[in-house]
């Protein structure tokens, strides 16, 4: 009986082994056709096993000679896309493939490839079983690939026009109107250590979002619904739980999202003893009962001809998939509901995408804000360049009185470069992973020489490591680190060098998407910015598969920032080593060396930054600041003058 079982331990073992050295053999010899250089890699260093198991195989995979790890050390680390971004790539090359016994990844910066890639959805389609803790509340745009995906794209792009953008202009400048009077604080001064900027840029963003994503009205602390507010919107806005709830819309939502990896990961049942899964549990239930009461609400809107136009992305799905007629030239009736005409998503998918836009278009946006401010406070010189773009373009006139068109100058304008930059350094999605199509292999062309892909090769675009790669970008000596080239400081007048680049903005790539698939057509950036060649700058992806909120984002991005900058600075808070009365005693030399040492914890900080979600601080890393009256300034207005 031993003997049996020893027997057939000992062929299962064999049988394993000869997977793993004919999976190696049969992979290597697939990425020594395509060209390209390729390095072994232990496991799947993207997979779960990989990534669970990296304190194991790291250390051991380092006992080894240097040869067979150290091109490729940087890119075997956690979070390599962004701690070592093209530094990755200085050793292994622009393009390179890691080879595992099951995978072969390419992993690249160089923007030609990525150009290529990103240009031809269906030879290069999304990976999209990494995106499984994004589904969970129904298939949606993210995360779908194919036919199922060009529904739900053409579903959902109808809301994200140019007229529903100056509707997200109007609020962005409200939300951060009350934004503001949070920092003022009761006395209306302002000048108080604000410890809180990631979770306050996160609320503003939610309340921004809400209104995007429900055409609803949130609220900060303090704030009342105008009077006449349909009193079926109200139970969304208020900050107390409604009844039926135990907790408020904003804070279920806030929540759930906080929580989603372990709601993703562990079964209900497992989590509810712990007191913060119990949390978590509560918060996706409240979440989710919400959601589907408020698409009962907008069906019944649509059904009693009730339903109102404007950003409002569920009503808008409720209208394509309830309402008589098909919008947006969607042709995919599936069958009738109660009398109505039911178009393809099912209320699964509505409230699956709902969830997507609150996630896609929430945090990422409140992490270009946050960082923004943090480097804008960092870098008294470019902020002093802010406000004189923001005098010049917006004056004295009141924020709710700005004009809509006034974005075109913002994005060509010091604003407009601040965002870029911050979204060049510390783009919220840091890596984007492709596949190539099962259907044949691909080739794409690097310098001229042409490599064929084999099928179901995946690609990982390093996006982090292309907008630092220096190739691209316009450089001078860094005045930080005295390195020879500043490409990974914050440094926004780059973008008004407009010498180099790619005037045209892009090779023509055989074979590209050609078929309009809803969204934003316009470019990334101003025309008056510098135009980096085509791939080396996609924060928000490119092509068939580029992100449905960019020109809200952009837009969502300039008025807040606008609306803070035309009245305010923003400066690091000093209180770890000088008290307000010691600062108030201090002369400028003095000043300039105490905010040296918060500048230089700040950038510190910022280093800190991983991704779970998106690439933001996590933990209890942050960095304290002040807002500061213009006019009343400690430090801002005059430090860095030689800059
Ligand atoms: C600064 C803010 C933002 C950044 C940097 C950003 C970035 C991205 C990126 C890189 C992708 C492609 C992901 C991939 O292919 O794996 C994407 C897709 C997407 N984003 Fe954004 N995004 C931002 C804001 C928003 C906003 C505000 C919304 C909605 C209100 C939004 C909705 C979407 C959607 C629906 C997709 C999927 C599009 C598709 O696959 O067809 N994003 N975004």
């Amino acid at each position: 009986m031993v003997s049996s079982i020893l027997l057939l331990f000992g062929a299962a073992l064999a049988y394993g082994l000869y997977s793993v050295v004919s999976g190696l053999r049969r992979n290597v010899a697939a990425a020594k056709r395509t060209g390209l250089p390729y390095y072994v890699a232990p496991l799947d260093i993207y997979g779960l096993s990989g990534r669970l198991l990296q304190s194991i195989w790291f250390p051991i995979l380092k006992k080894l000679p240097r040869k067979y790890w150290e091109d490729i050390e940087l890119v075997l680390q956690r979070d390599w896309h962004y701690q070592q971004n093209h530094k990755a790539f200085t050793r292994a090359g622009e393009a390179f493939i890691l080879v595992s016994p099951k995978t072969m990844i390419l992993v690249m910066d160089n923007a030609e490839a990525i150009h290529q890639v990103t240009s031809k959805r269906e030879a290069f389609p999304k990976l999209t079983e990494s995106y499984s803790i994004l589904r969970q509340y129904g298939d949606n745009v993210l995360t779908t690939e194919g036919a199922l995906w060009r529904m739900h794209r053409k579903a959902t792009s109808a809301s994200f026009n140019e007229k529903n953008a100056a509707l997200v202009f109007r609020e962005s400048i409200y939300q951060t109107g009350g934004l503001i009077n949070q920092w003022l604080g009761p006395d209306g001064q302002g000048n108080k250590t604000i410890n809180s900027l990631e979770h306050d840029t996160m609320s503003l963003m939610l309340n921004i979002i809400g209104y995007v994503g429900f055409g609803l009205r949130l609220l900060w602390p303090g704030q009342t619904l105008p009077p006449g507010t349909d009193p079926k919107l109200a139970k969304y806005a208020t900050l107390d739980a409604p009844e039926g709830h135990t907790m408020s819309f904003v804070d279920s939502l806030a929540s759930t999202l906080d929580h989603l990896l372990i709601l993703l990961i562990l079964p209900k049942w497992l989590l509810i003893p712990y007191k913060r899964a119990k949390k978590a549990v509560e918060s996706e239930s409240n979440y989710l009962k919400y959601m589907y009461e408020f698409l009962h609400d907008k069906i019944e809107d649509v059904r009693t001809g009730n339903a109102e136009e404007g950003m409002d992305i569920m009503g808008q799905l409720v209208r394509t998939s309830y309402g008589d007629k098909p919008t947006n030239g969607s042709t995919a009736a599936t069958g009738t509901n109660k009398g109505t005409t039911r178009l393809a998503l099912s209320d699964a998918e509505i409230v699956g995408n709902a969830f997507i836009m609150i996630v896609a278009g929430h945090e990422t946006t409140a992490n270009v804000i946050h960082f923004s401010l943090l480097e804008l406070a960092i870098n008294p010189a470019a902020q002093r360049k802010v406000h004189k773009d923001i005098d010049a373009i917006l004056g004295d006139e009141e924020p709710d009185t700005w004009d809509y068109k006034t974005t075109d100058p913002l994005q060509g304008s010091m604003v407009g470069a601040c965002i870029n930059e911050t979204l060049r350094l510390m783009p919220p999605v840091c890596a984007i992973p492709k596949v190539v199509s099962g259907g044949q292999d691909q080739v794409i062309t690097i310098d001229g020489e042409k490599h064929l892909l084999p099928q179901t090769m995946r690609i990982d675009l390093a996006i982090a490591a292309a907008q630092r790669n220096p190739r691209y970008w316009p450089t001078r000596p860094s005045r930080v680190t005295g390195a020879a080239h500043d490409v990974d400081d914050f440094v926004p007048e780059r973008w008004f060098q407009t010498n180099g680049g790619d005037k045209d903005n892009g090779a023509v790539v055989e074979g590209a998407d050609t078929e309009d698939f809803g969204g934003f057509a316009g470019p990334d950036t101003s025309a008056q910015l510098y135009r980096p060649p085509r791939g080396a700058f996609i924060p928000f992806s490119d092509g068939a598969r580029s992100c449905l909120g960019r020109r809200i984002a952009q837009v969502e991005l300039l008025a807040s920032l606008s609306t803070i900058f035309q009245r305010y600075s923003i400066e690091l808070a000093v209180d770890e080593w000088a008290s307000d009365e010691d600062v108030a005693r201090m002369g400028r030399a003095e000043r300039a060396a105490v905010y040296k040492k918060a500048q230089d914890k700040a950038r510190a900080t910022i280093r800190c930054a991983s991704t779970r979600l998106t690439l933001k601080l996590h933990g209890n890393q942050y960095v304290p600041v002040r807002l500061v009256k213009r006019g009343e300034e400690r430090f801002v207005d005059w430090a860095d003058a030689d800059v």
